[in-house]
């Protein structure tokens, strides 16, 4: 489960960027996290998987506080964070398999990975998530032949071989035509229940978020302010999310046409 209370990131010196939020997300259940650019959504992943160090607030993953953690203890968690990427970020003049295998990168010594020795369970883990999600007769192929919805089946399983208490996708469809952008949050969807892997979705496609993920959380200027099923986000809903000025805002006096303005 995760787990995060008052979550509050600045950059430098300016108006936080995300204003005390708080979220829950538990086993199984695949969310998203839509709303207008610069809501906060990509620096709520990133406080996440600590590519940036939340200003102040608690996120615990299966127990763990993800905040305090530096050097070891950091890398560690790390793991168990699976990170899927819109621009799938492979290495094109690698293999699939070998893609696949840099999420083991951490479990296994340097000498391995840079010999391609990989450990026995490491492979036979690897060809049944290739097999899973359609690429195991891809294994030897390099990853610059692949189309884009192959690629991001490696970017998929290269997360999952890292065996994640949580996965994180970042715009995981937004480089890919709309037909393999519906079969890759499809897969995500699926794997989230076969795995009971909990997965957090930063998605600008209100349409996918709705039909293939549980939950709905909708940011606007740094702050949830919607969190429900899919069936609940009525069009009162997605005007606050994409147009409004959420109330505590109006309240701390922001002017509704500046901070419209700066939306548009
Ligand atoms: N490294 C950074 N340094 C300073 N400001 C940043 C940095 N990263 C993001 N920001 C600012 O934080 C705010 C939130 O950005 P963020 O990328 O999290 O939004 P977003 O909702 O993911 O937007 P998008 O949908 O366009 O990716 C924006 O105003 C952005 O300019």
């Amino acid at each position: 489960m995760l787990q995060i209370t008052d979550l509050v990131k600045r950059y430098g010196a300016g108006e936080p960027v995300l204003k005390n939020l708080d979220l829950k997300i538990e086993g199984e259940s695949i969310v998203s996290i839509i709303g207008s650019s610069g809501a906060g959504k990509s620096t709520l992943l990133r406080c996440i998987n600590k590519l940036v160090e939340p200003t102040s607030g608690s996120i615990v993953l299966n127990g763990t506080e993800l905040t305090a953690l530096k050097g070891h203890a950091l890398r560690e968690a790390r793991r168990k964070i699976g990170m899927v990427f819109q621009g799938f970020n492979l290495v094109d003049r690698l293999t699939v398999m070998e893609n696949v295998q840099s999420g083991r990168l951490g479990y296994i010594s340097s000498w391995a990975a840079i010999m391609r020795r990989y450990p026995k369970d490491d492979i036979r883990h690897a060809y049944e998530l290739m097999e899973r999600v359609g690429i195991a007769h891809y294994a030897n192929k390099r990853a610059d032949e692949l189309s884009g919805g192959e690629r991001q089946r490696v970017g998929v399983v290269r997360a999952l071989m890292q065996r994640p208490e949580i996965l994180l996708a970042d715009e995981p469809t937004a480089s890919l035509d709309p037909k393999t952008s519906e079969q890759i949050m499809q897969l995500l969807r699926d794997l989230s229940k076969e795995l009971k892997l909990p997965v957090l979705i930063n998605i600008h496609n209100v349409a996918e978020a709705r039909e293939y993920t549980d939950r709905i959380v909708g940011m606007r200027y740094g702050r949830i302010i919607f969190d429900g099923l899919p069936g609940e986000l009525v069009p009162e809903a997605m005007e606050e999310i994409y147009a409004g000025v959420p109330s505590q805002d109006r309240q701390q006096g922001t002017a509704p046409s500046a901070a419209l303005k700066a939306a548009t």
